[in-house]
């Protein structure tokens, strides 16, 4: 991506800084700016591309949809839209809708969630009623609860989407299906006869995104609208089911993989932010005949933000691989081979909340390292938080996510105690699970984290069963042990995070330099020995670690910091953000944030004139008692 001639587009980079626009105002500045980069960045994802280039070009799209700081009206478009038509539609239709699509002819999103449901897909209330005369569907939003509320771009932006509706056929209800329909018109942008748009309001992040919200009041579209590739209707009003239910669930598997690669890029964003501050903040005097230390000498300092850059090598690794078990599964389901697709759905199940629960926190601890001025949206911090504390909710609540995670564990678990093989990422629950002694290696600890999974996930299958032989139906032994296996999933997320990543890396370390492999090699024994402290329960309950081997892995997390604290500057640099993109007056390239603050202050409308107008309308009137 040539991002030079990108931000070298004039009017790209905002004059007068979001923060002092109006709601409206960001929305149409927004629009602007995503016409004006679109018209240069004109990217289609082609079928023939390699792996290696669709994800660049995911990677692509997220780094330049980091241009808008709250993010693109067109996000859903090319996010959710666009992987709907090519994995949903048949092939006259993918033919028909991608051309519009990609050319920007139309602009679409996906519109599943509603006022009432969200995470419940088979609760969704919209309703596609398949008339046999006229051979159309006749869409209708029958309750306020059933209203499409939430999509990105439907509110002023979008005059196509993706409906998930509920098909009926003669009274008879055939599950959740996706549906192309028009909603404006496309020369006056006019929302069409029987449908009523509008936006859902201010948000904590996200505010130039345009979410809105959608209603039919028996709307028609014809039969040849409904994407078709899983399961048809036949024009006599036939339905012809798919090999799967849970293909129409498809795009969510692709975003969920696409999110674990956005959390990468968010948290080396917002690492890089802190860190570059960090090197040039200097504060306090701990030996009084010596100048005050950068901030980055403090220790404590080092410890919030070093795993910020561990972190993110780790999600861009595991997002890596996930992408090759992705298009390999999307190749398999093309041919009608399902069997790899719950373990890809499970593993999209445990790395997306993993990565958006990690990436969260530690941009919100790269925003507190900053001091006050991380406080300032100048800085960017809080905006890249909004973003990635988004994810933790969309695209299938984390909590939500981890259950369905939990459902493939107990039953690879069950499965495996009568005898069944374990395939895959969970070949490892077959394992030894008692640990003699601890071993401190690398690969010792990610050992134990495989320890700790299969123990968590052994012991909550024994609850489920007992409470099931107590007498409880599945349902309340399910929901009774919930946190518990919750927890297993995360300690199975855990434990694939951790052996990715090393491996990914032991792949790539025989192409680097000397000196390069050892600064990343140090990274992931930062990672994993940060995990092994973060977790010291789990390895005191289940990984046989003593007081004396957690007083070693203390020592060696302050030497990894010790030794990381050379190159940490680098390291950030190597994420190669360019300043317009970081958008963050305290981490340009160039360290001058205190210029910068002081020049995005002076940006501030408040400051074109000494005496604000309130001071004689309301001030002196009052100060002097005439109020
Ligand atoms: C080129 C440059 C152009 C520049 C243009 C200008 C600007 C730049 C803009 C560019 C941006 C590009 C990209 C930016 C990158 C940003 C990152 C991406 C951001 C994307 C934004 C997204 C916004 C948000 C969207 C949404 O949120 S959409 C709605 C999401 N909703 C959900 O996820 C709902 C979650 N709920 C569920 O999935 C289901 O309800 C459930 C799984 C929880 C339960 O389902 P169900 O009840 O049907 O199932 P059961 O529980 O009964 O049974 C479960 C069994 O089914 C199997 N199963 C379930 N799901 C799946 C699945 N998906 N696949 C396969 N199998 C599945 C389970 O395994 C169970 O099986 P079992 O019975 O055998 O156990
Ligand atoms: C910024 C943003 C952008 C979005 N963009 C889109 C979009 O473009 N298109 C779209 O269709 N949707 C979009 N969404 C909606 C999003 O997909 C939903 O918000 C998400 O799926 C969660 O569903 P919900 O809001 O109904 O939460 P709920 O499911 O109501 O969650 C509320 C609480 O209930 C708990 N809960 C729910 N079910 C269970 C269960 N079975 N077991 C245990 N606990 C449970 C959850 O864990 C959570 O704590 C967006 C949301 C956000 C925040």
């Amino acid at each position: 991506m040539d991002e030079q001639k990108v931000l070298s587009i004039k009017g790209l980079l905002d004059d007068t800084p979001e923060e002092y626009l109006s709601h409206k105002e960001k929305y149409e500045n927004s629009i602007r700016k995503s016409v004006l980069f679109y018209k240069t960045l004109h990217s289609t994802e082609d079928e023939n591309m390699s792996v290696d280039e669709k994800t660049k070009l995911n990677f692509r799209n997220i780094v330049t949809s980091a241009i808008f700081k709250d993010n693109s009206p067109f996000m859903l478009h090319n996010s959710m839209f666009i992987p709907t038509i090519m994995g949903q539609g048949t092939d006259e239709q993918r033919e028909y809708w991608m051309k519009r699509a990609k050319n920007m002819e139309i602009i679409g999103t996906y519109a599943q969630t509603e006022l009432g449901h969200g995470t419940f897909i088979r609760g969704l209330e919209t309703q596609a009623t398949y008339d046999p005369d006229t051979e159309e569907f006749v869409l209708h939003s029958p309750v306020l609860s059933s209203y499409k509320w939430w999509p990105g771009g439907l509110a002023h932006t979008a005059n196509y989407c993706i409906v998930m509706a509920r098909l009926y056929i003669k009274g008879k209800s055939h599950g959740i299906h996706p549906f192309m329909v028009q909603i404006r018109d496309e020369e006056t942008h006019m929302p069409l006869p029987g449908i009523k748009l509008g936006e859902i309001g201010a948000k904590l992040g996200f505010n130039t995104v345009n979410n809105g919200f959608l209603g039919f009041e028996n709307h028609r579209i014809s039969r040849d609208r409904m994407l078709m590739k899983n399961a048809q209707v036949l024009k006599d009003g036939t339905f012809v089911a798919g090999s799967n239910s849970k293909l129409t669930y498809g795009t969510m598997v692709y975003v969920r993989v696409l999110i674990v690669s956005n959390m990468a890029n968010m948290l080396a964003k917002a690492v890089t932010i802190a860190l570059r501050y960090s090197a040039i903040r200097r504060q306090s005097q701990p030996k009084p005949d010596e100048p005050e230390p950068q901030i980055l000498d403090y220790v404590t300092q080092q410890h919030k933000l070093f795993i910020a850059i561990a972190s993110s090598h780790a999600f861009y690794m595991n997002a890596m691989w996930l992408w090759e078990i992705y298009y390999s599964v999307s190749l398999q389901l093309a041919s009608g081979k399902l069997d790899n697709l719950p373990e890809l759905h499970a593993l999209a199940c445990c790395l997306k909340p993993l990565s958006t629960i990690d990436a969260t926190a530690m941009i919100e601890k790269c925003r507190l390292a900053c001091g006050g001025h991380g406080y300032m949206l100048s800085a960017n911090l809080a905006q890249t938080y909004g973003l990635a504390t988004a994810a933790y909710t969309y695209e299938g609540e984390n909590t939500v996510l981890l259950l369905q995670a939990a459902r493939s564990l107990v039953k690879a678990w069950v499965g495996h105690v009568k005898g069944r093989p374990l395939k895959g990422t969970m070949a490892y629950l077959a394992g030894d699970s008692t640990v003699k002694a601890w071993d401190g290696s690398i690969d010792g600890i990610i050992q134990s984290f495989k320890v700790v999974a299969i123990r968590k996930i052994s012991s909550v299958v024994k609850i489920l069963q007992d409470y099931e032989k107590s007498g409880l139906s599945p349902e309340d032994a399910w929901n009774k042990a919930s946190v518990f296996l919750t927890a297993a999933s995360e300690a199975h997320g855990r434990a694939v995070l951790l052996s990715v990543y090393k491996s990914e890396m032991d792949k790539r370390a025989a192409v680097l330099s000397p000196p390069l492999r050892k600064v990343l090699l140090q990274l992931v024994d930062l990672y994993v020995t940060y995990w092994a402290l973060e977790k010291v329960g789990d390895m005191l309950l289940y990984a046989s670690i003593t007081d004396k081997d957690v007083d070693e892995l203390q020592r060696r997390y302050i030497e990894l910091l010790a030794a990381i604290r050379p190159n940490a500057v680098g390291l950030v640099d190597a994420f190669d953000f360019r300043d317009e993109i970081l958008n963050s007056t305290l981490g340009a390239y160039d360290g001058r944030a205190y210029e910068r603050l002081m020049e995005e202050a002076m940006k501030s409308p408040l400051n074109a004139e000494p005496v604000n107008q309130t001071f004689h309308k309301y001030l002196k009137p009052f100060m002097r008692g005439k109020l």
